[in-house]
């Protein structure tokens, strides 16, 4: 039987906690049974009960202190990383062995973790070698997403993930609920990406003419491979809530034993789930 898994990554403060949270009070209404572990040695508090919590094993303060390491929050952080790679033991022990279990993993919001450093595609093959279906679960910022440019940025965040990591990937626009009436209208139209109508609505902020050829290649590609799209997510909007959880549920085939039920409101397949297609080599014919 194979258990499944949620990477909840993304930016710093993008809602990842919040998400699981969300999550996990959602589930106890539908029924079900999901649990979560905190990957983040920096957490305060979060307000869901943990399955196991990455503070037990090492805490980035601790770290910190330590006379002989010096680290500041950031390096601490790494440290902290990749010394739970090379303490997975602590994690098995931690999971257990139970049969058909959801965990949702609360990430750290450190950039780096999902640009170049080795840490959760490591973190990944191990969860698949314990026969975890792995879904990404990216996060970003409604906030910073309504204007074309920081859109882009955002894009190539969820992609260079995609990229680092090889497993289906739902990308999210959480905190919709604090849009305005006028912000959520815009958002729009950021969910389901125009990329190349996007470059044309909005040719004054292009300031250079040497970096507009590059910003148009790159929208070009994202749009070509239709790799990114974002759902919503508003903590407040039950509907929405199942909307999402049924995108990752059927990125993983959770409950394929049961009777699979293709999300709503997908008139297009995701396209995230393009992704294996493309990077297996069979997009290119
Ligand atoms: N209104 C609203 N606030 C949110 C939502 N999601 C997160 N927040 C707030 O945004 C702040 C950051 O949320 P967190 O869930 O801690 O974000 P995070 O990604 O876990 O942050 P780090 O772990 O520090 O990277 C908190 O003050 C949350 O209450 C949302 O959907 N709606
Ligand atoms: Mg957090």
């Amino acid at each position: 039987m194979p258990r499944f898994a949620q990477l909840v990554m993304g930016p710093a403060g993008s809602g990842k906690s919040t998400y699981c949270s969300t999550m996990i009070q959602h589930s106890e209404q539908i029924n079900r049974s999901v649990q979560v572990v905190n990957l983040d040695p920096a957490a305060e508090h979060f307000e869901y009960p943990v399955m196991a919590d990455i503070r037990e094993l090492i805490q980035v303060d601790d770290v910190m202190e330590d006379d002989s390491l010096r680290f500041g929050p950031n390096g601490g952080l790494v440290f902290c990383m990749e010394y739970f790679a090379n303490n997975f033991d602590w994690l098995e022990e931690s999971l257990g062995h139970v049969e058909d279990d959801y965990i949702l993993f609360d990430c750290p919001g450190q950039i780096e973790l999902y640009t170049h450093l080795p840490v959760m595609k490591q973190l990944v093959e191990q969860l698949q070698q314990w026969e975890f279906r792995v879904c990404g679960v990216f996060l970003v910022d409604s906030q910073f997403m309504v204007e074309s440019f920081k859109f882009i940025s955002g894009v190539m965040a969820a992609l260079s993930a995609m990229v680092l990591l090889e497993i289906p990937q739902i990308n999210i626009m959480t905190k919709i609920d604090l849009l305005s009436p006028k912000a959520k209208k815009e958002i729009e139209k950021y969910l389901d990406p125009d990329m190349y109508s996007m470059m044309e609505d909005s040719p004054d902020s292009i300031r250079s003419k040497k970096f507009k050829k590059l910003t148009q290649a790159i929208c070009g590609l994202i749009d070509d491979y239709s790799m990114v799209r974002f759902l919503p997510f508003d903590r407040t909007d039950e509907e929405g809530i199942n909307i999402v959880l049924q995108n990752i549920d059927f990125s993983i085939q959770y409950g394929e034993d049961l009777e699979l039920k293709e999300p709503k409101e997908t008139d297009d397949e995701p396209s995230n789930l393009n992704f294996d297609e493309i990077f297996q080599g069979k997009g290119d014919s």
